[in-house]
């Protein structure tokens, strides 16, 4: 499946105790034909009161702990499975939920930000992560500096820039602050630039992925981040390379993300291997 480009594997591992393992992700997504930016793996519930218990792991084979488009395309699957339109998920994170409207679009509550350094996390202490001190490029003038922070259950830096930002070389800094040793956990990184105070142009480097086309947790951290820093108002579109995502920051410090989700084929695979072959073409 893919949200706005962006790459999924929705892997149904519902009824069984195994998991996909890390060296399945790395080979599916080495493979042209499986390349994607994250499996969505469905298992059983944990926890009364959710539907399903949905692991999330990165190309690099790295476990992430959300994934704002693969959570579209999880719901759109189990929506056209079974007719229902409202599920409660558990993820690492903890509990969302997500609703299918009835033009197709998904609206997923992301849960609330956090903005402690603590909790991002980063290695040393901010008092203030809505600018910390990070930039890149020459020391006198630097290409980028000062991102925001935040988490989305994820790390996600946003670099404000006031230009075009397909003008900054992400597929080069990206891996470079991805891996900075002030992101313990690594981090997603993106360029945002505002174009309004309901718009925003943003572009990722995905931890453990790398450049996407879309980044729902990022659109999501850029939204809260543009409204904490005054660049914009709680209810943005945020624009990415695949295309819009409407964040709405509810004054319960909710977020919420409404997009599309895109069925491309199916077929079967070896959850331990990442063996596959494909079962149906959708046109
Ligand atoms: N594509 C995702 C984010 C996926 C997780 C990320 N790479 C991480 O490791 O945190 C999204 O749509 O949010």
């Amino acid at each position: 499946m893919n949200g706005l480009g962006n790459e999924i594997i929705v892997a149904d591992m519902r009824g069984r105790a195994d998991r996909v393992s890390a060296s399945a992700a790395v080979a599916l997504a080495a493979d042209p034909g499986t390349h994607f930016d994250q499996v969505m793996a469905i298992h059983d519930a944990r926890t009364p009161g959710t539907a399903n218990y949905i692991e999330i792991l990165n190309a690099d084979g790295s476990l992430a702990q959300a994934c704002g488009n693969g959570m579209r395309c999880v719901t759109q699957m189990l929506a056209a499975e079974s007719g229902q339109k409202h599920f409660v998920f558990e993820t690492v994170a903890g509990i969302l939920t997500a609703d299918e409207h009835p033009d197709g679009l998904v609206t997923v509550d992301m849960g609330k930000p956090r903005f402690g350094w603590k909790d991002i996390p980063l290695s040393e202490e901010f008092a203030d992560t809505r600018a910390i001190e990070l930039q890149i490029g020459p020391i006198d003038a630097p290409v980028l500096h000062s991102p925001s922070v935040a988490s989305m259950g994820n790390p996600h830096a946003i670099f404000w820039v006031e230009d075009d930002v397909w003008g900054y070389e992400l597929e080069r800094f990206g891996p470079l602050l991805e891996n900075h040793p002030i992101f313990p956990e690594r981090a997603n990184i993106s360029v945002a630039r505002v174009t309004s105070r309901e718009t925003i142009d943003l572009r990722t480097w995905e931890r453990g992925a790398g450049l996407t086309l879309a980044c729902g947790t990022a659109a999501c951290a850029a939204a809260v981040s543009g409204a904490r820093t005054g660049r914009t108002g709680r209810q943005v579109t945020v624009t990415l390379p695949g295309g819009d995502l409407k964040i709405d920051w509810r004054d319960d410090d909710h977020v919420m993300m409404t997009g599309p989700a895109e069925l491309e084929f199916a077929g079967t695979m070896d959850p331990a291997t990442g063996a596959w072959s494909r079962d149906r073409e959708v046109a």
